[in-house]
């Protein structure tokens, strides 16, 4: 199977990597083009835009940073709506609302094409791992000819039904995840201040009932000060952002999610954003008291 693949960031390169390695044919693009010579040491080859990209293959898949980005390579000049036609699809594995991607999806319908929302729950390690979950919805038909390609990028995909249900699935996720950080957070903080040992902290809780996969790794980095970025906190900040809004629109209050959305602002403002989101703990930690 032919794939293009726009967008190779932290997850992109992953997923491509790992659809090159299972035999797949990749044709990448990506807005910084220097970030495309590695892939192509793999064996990819090179679009110069979206379009070309979208001229060459049968499918196409988009893994951009957030809303503007997933519009622009899709309506921009050299974006993929100039080659895109009947008996082409694409795919938009990044998260956005579910407004942005009805937008994509109809202008792709309009000339002709198939489109599937894809987003993905799972972060670096399960990207590079073919480990990640797919909540896809759109076209029914695509989603079965591109299940080859979930399958090696994913442990298990969804198909939701209309398109904006993946998108709103993975918001509320990431949402529930944003939430569980700052929690974790100013549990780690609070433990420091009141003189208990963090790594004493992170075993106890990894016996009892709320051990979780995210604490288990990311909580020895956070007590070292460490935030490699596997998901950049400008990002989870964006999917807090968005589902607030989806939250506004159906009326629901989300007190504990605002609280978290504020933190993340907070963290962003100091200059974190780029680092991975469990930084946000810095935002919580006690400025050295002076006696
Ligand atoms: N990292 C993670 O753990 C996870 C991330 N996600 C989601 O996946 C998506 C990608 O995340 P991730 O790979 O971490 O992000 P990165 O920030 O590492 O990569 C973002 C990508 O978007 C491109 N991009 C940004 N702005 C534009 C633009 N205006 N036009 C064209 N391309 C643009 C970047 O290009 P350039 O290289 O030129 O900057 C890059 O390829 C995001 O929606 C994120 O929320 C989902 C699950 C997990
Ligand atoms: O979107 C981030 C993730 O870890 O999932």
């Amino acid at each position: 199977m032919e794939v293009g693949f726009l967008g190779l960031g932290i997850m992109g390169k992953a997923m491509a990597l790992n659809l090159l390695r299972h035999g797949f044919k990749v044709t990448v693009w990506n807005r910084t083009l220097s970030k495309c010579d590695e892939l192509v040491e793999h064996g990819a080859s090179i679009g110069e835009t979206p379009a070309a990209v979208v001229k060459k293959c049968k499918y196409t898949i988009g893994m951009l940073s957030d809303p503007s980005a997933a519009l622009s390579v899709v309506f921009d000049k050299d974006g993929l709506l100039e080659q895109i036609c009947s008996g082409k699809g694409y795919i938009d594995m990044s998260t956005v609302d579910a407004n942005t991607s009805s937008k994509i999806s109809e202008a792709v319908t309009k000339k002709g094409g198939d489109f599937l929302e894809a987003p993905v729950s799972g972060s670096k390690k399960p990207a590079e791992d073919g480990q990640l979950v797919i909540l896809a919805a759109g076209e029914s038909a695509l989603y079965e000819e591109v299940l080859p390609a979930f399958n090696v990028m994913g442990k298990k995909s969804f198909f939701l039904g209309q398109v904006g249900n993946g998108a709103k699935m993975k918001l509320v996720v990431n949402m529930i995840m944003g939430s569980m950080m700052n929690a974790f957070s100013e549990g780690l903080v609070l433990a420091d201040s009141s003189g208990l040992n963090q790594q004493t902290l992170l075993d106890v809780l990894e016996l009892g009932a709320i051990a979780n996969p995210m604490f288990k790794m990311k909580g020895p980095a956070m007590i070292q000060n460490n935030y490699s970025p596997a998901f950049p906190l400008k990002h989870q900040q964006k999917d807090m952002r968005l589902a607030l809004a989806l939250g506004d629109e159906n009326g629901v209050s989300m007190p504990v999610a605002a609280a978290a959305n504020e933190a993340f602002k907070k963290a962003r403002s100091q200059g974190l954003g780029d680092h991975d989101f469990s930084a946000v703990y810095e935002t919580g930690k006690v400025p050295e008291r002076s006696v």
